[in-house]
């Protein structure tokens, strides 16, 4: 059992805390619970945990930062200064509180604390199921209203179903796609697996996965690792890397646990810690892990520990954890709280790198590398002389691309030749300690980057068309998962909006939303069934990692910054031994550099067989496409409009507020005013200005007339070309069917992948 014993629940209603505060408990009611002696504490060393807000203040996430605390009693000392009293909870003796003892009691504050997600897979009415997660204002009450019997009853179920669904916010399982184990046990050949030396128990999840083959990086990776070796592995995209780490971390808890070796007491040291560069690809690892382990007996305690969510009840978690997923800056931040954790994962036996490349760069690699050092097995004798302490530690390091960017970041200065894969090794080397003098290096396709099943292709258009062209695009390739990316958040909010007035199926994704938001869009972006039309626009921020099923289409609205980018993005199709389209829209100007980028990308590392690599362009009409035009300005409009309204409404919000606490009478006319002529944004704010003039009667008659247009089909005229050259099927454009009328492009065709 863990050492961290959770807190009843103090009261039966919670109001929506609005700051920082501290409940005073009132007098133990004696039903459910015993205190203990109260234990005098510094005010820091209080379970402060952050405070919920309001669903109207999610925009300002983290802004605030507001926290609160329970079960304190404030003691006044006669010398005027003020000490608290934390109140530890010890289970009733009638049985009725013995949830708490796990952490698992669905009843208690901090259980739901961060959980205020709606249903992330269906849409039950906040009433109806008792189960259901609650909408924001009020989780708090709504949890703790549950009749007692029904949350134990709960809690029951949720301990036959292993740890699977024992954090919440993983039961909304946004990665609905990812495979998930069979129960109905069809026989699967698993000959291919035997070389790999794995247990039955793993063999036998396996084939409730239907995986009927390791991956190349599996069967190279996976033996390494049970040999006891630090591994670098390089692999293209969506092939697998994820169990090529998670297979052997599984055996080895299935052997520890097997041989009673994992302590089950309050210092529980976790057996592997995977660090990842992104949220959302730190709760898919967790969920792929859980879903090997779904087809165990027993399976190890795994937990995400991300930003956006509860530090309070990472830290319960990660005292009960095996294997934790984690990003770098909430980890070191939970991480770093509290002593016993760092000792404890000092002596992890697993540190595992996904996306490395990333990791250790843009903008993660300080709070990284704050992490390798605390967990660095180096201790400083009297001397001050350092000692590496021999450690059963394994390090793994996986990403589908290793860049020379990463040398010269880890160098910290400097400017280095072209480098191979082997000189970025030695840096990771220096930097993550391995064990191993020379760790494993698996680089299974040297030759390309790039998915097998992946097809290529770019768009010229206009610098100013590509809302347009994306559009046109979206209609070449109907009712097929799109993933958008984009290289800024502003075109990700701009953007959504103006696809859903064209009545296109869109959510957005960027670092800025909240992160229920963003878990949100993920879910409803892969919600939809196959065959149905589905767009996802985001920033790179879903470039790395994500494993989101049947996505058939990539289009990079603005041009990767860099190689890897290209190689992530591109990887979210094609995934798996599937197939999948990736089009860039191109500016003229941006045809030669991208080419070469791409070029760059297909490259062989051996000079002698290098090829150049063509991408092939996608002739679009340019006629016809400019028959979407009214659209398009349209849509754009209203999504402007809508835009410029909540900016203004934020923007009045603050203004209002400086000139209340001025004392100042609030005039926002006389306010825009001053945006007019104010110099360098000027023009930008006079045409988000323009956007919010529009009335309601203007802005009701761009609705309608936009609606006209799309219910009209797009006059092609017979006689005219196409906005793709290649097949095009008449009959399909004379009785006007959606998206095939625009033609199909031979070669780039989704239904011939
Ligand atoms: N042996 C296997 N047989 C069939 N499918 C597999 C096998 N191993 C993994 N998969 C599936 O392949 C998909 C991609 O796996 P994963 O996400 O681990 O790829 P990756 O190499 O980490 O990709 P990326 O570089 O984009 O992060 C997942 O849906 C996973 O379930």
């Amino acid at each position: 059992m863990n050492g961290l014993k959770k807190r009843k629940a103090t009261s039966q209603t919670s109001s929506t805390p609005a700051k920082k505060k501290i409940k005073a408990r009132q007098s133990t009611n004696g039903k459910s619970a015993q205190t203990k002696a109260k234990k005098r504490v510094t005010s820091d060393s209080l379970r402060w945990r952050k405070a919920k807000l309001p669903d109207m203040f999610n925009d300002a996430e983290g802004f605030y930062g507001l926290e609160e605390v329970d079960d304190v009693e404030v003691v006044r000392n006669s010398d005027n200064t003020v000490e608290f009293k934390q109140r530890a909870i010890i289970p009733s003796t009638d049985g009725e509180n013995e949830e708490d003892q796990d952490g698992d009691n669905a009843q208690s504050d901090e259980e739901f604390e961060g959980f205020d997600d709606e249903p992330l897979t269906q849409d039950i009415p906040k009433s109806a199921s008792p189960s259901s997660k609650k909408g924001d204002e009020n989780i708090g009450s709504e949890v703790k209203a549950l009749p007692k019997e029904n949350a134990k009853a709960q809690k029951k179920q949720k301990k036959k179903d292993s740890n699977l669904i024992e954090d919440p916010e993983l039961e909304t399982n946004i990665f609905t796609g990812i495979d998930t184990v069979d129960e109905t046990q069809d026989e699967v050949d698993l000959s291919a697996w035997v070389a790999l030396d794995l247990s039955p128990q793993i063999l036998e999840s396996l084939a409730k996965l239907k995986f009927q083959k390791p991956t190349r990086i599996q069967a190279a990776a996976i033996p390494q690792i049970l040999a006891g070796h630090d591994v670098i592995g390089k692999a293209s995209t969506g092939s697998g890397k994820t169990l090529a780490f998670g297979i052997p971390i599984v055996e080895k808890w299935l052997e520890l646990s097997d041989s009673s070796d994992i302590p089950q007491d309050a210092s529980k040291v976790p057996l592997a810690l995977i660090l990842s560069p992104t949220r959302e690809l730190a709760h898919q690892l967790t969920e792929h892990i859980k879903n090997l382990c779904a087809g165990l007996p027993n399976s190890p305690y795994i937990c995400s520990v991300t930003g956006g969510l509860s530090v309070y009840k990472q830290q319960r978690q990660l005292a009960k954890a095996d294997i934790v997923v984690g990003t770098p800056g909430r980890l070191w931040e939970v991480l770093s709280s509290s002593s016993e954790l760092m000792s404890n994962f000092k002596k992890i036996r697993y540190l595992v790198v996904d996306e490395a490349d990333r990791l250790l760069t843009e903008g993660h690699f300080q709070e990284a590398a704050e992490i390798f050092n605390a967990l660095d097995r180096v201790e400083e004798d009297e001397g001050e002389e350092r000692k590496t302490i021999s450690s059963p530690r394994q390090t793994l390091v996986f990403s589908a691309t290793f860049h020379k960017g990463l040398q010269q970041k880890l160098a910290g200065k400097g400017r280095y030749d072209l480098m191979s894969d082997k000189d970025s090794m030695e840096y990771l080397l220096k930097k993550l300690n391995f064990r191993e003098e020379k760790p494993k290096f698996i680089d299974v396709n040297p030759v390309s980057q790039m998915a097998e099943g992946l097809k290529e292709g770019l768009v010229e258009c206009g610098a100013m068309e590509k809302d347009l062209y994306l559009y046109a695009l979206l209609l070449l390739y109907p009712n097929v998962r799109t993933l958008v990316f984009t290289n800024s958040i502003s075109s990700v909010r701009r953007l959504a909006p103006m696809l859903q007035n064209l009545n296109l199926q869109t959510n957005p994704l960027h670092s800025q939303m909240p992160q229920k938001a963003r878990l949100r869009s993920v879910e409803r972006f892969t919600a939809t069934k196959q065959g149905q039309s589905s767009i996802l626009v985001a920033t790179d921020v879903a470039a790395r990692g994500l494993d989101i099923p049947n996505v058939d289409l990539v289009v990079h609205y603005h041009v990767p910054r860099a190689a890897d980018v290209y190689v992530h993005r591109s990887g979210r199709t094609a995934r798996a031994d599937k197939t999948g389209l990736s089009i860039l829209l191109c500016a003229p100007e941006e045809v030669v550099p991208t080419r070469r980028l791409i070029a760059k990308v297909h490259s062989s590392t051996d000079r002698g067989s290098k090829k150049n690599f063509f991408v092939q362009t996608l002739d679009m009409d340019r006629k016809l496409v400019n028959r979407l035009k009214p659209r398009v300005t349209l849509a754009k409009k209203i999504a402007d409009a809508g835009l410029a309204k909540e900016k203004g409404n934020k923007e009045d919000d603050w203004m209002r507020n400086a000139a209340e606490e001025l004392g100042v009478e609030y005039d926002s006319d006389e306010i825009q005013q001053v945006g007019k002529w104010g110099g360098r944004g000027g023009g930008r704010k006079e045409k988000q200005n323009q956007a919010r003039a529009l009335t309601k009667a203007e802005l009701g008659a761009i609705r309608a007339e936009l609606r006209e247009l799309l219910s009209k089909r797009v006059n092609a005229g017979v006689s005219e070309k196409y906005i793709a050259t290649g097949m095009v099927d008449m009959d399909e454009l004379l009785r006007g069917a959606k998206g095939e009328f625009l033609g199909k492009v031979e070669g780039l065709d989704i239904g011939s992948l």
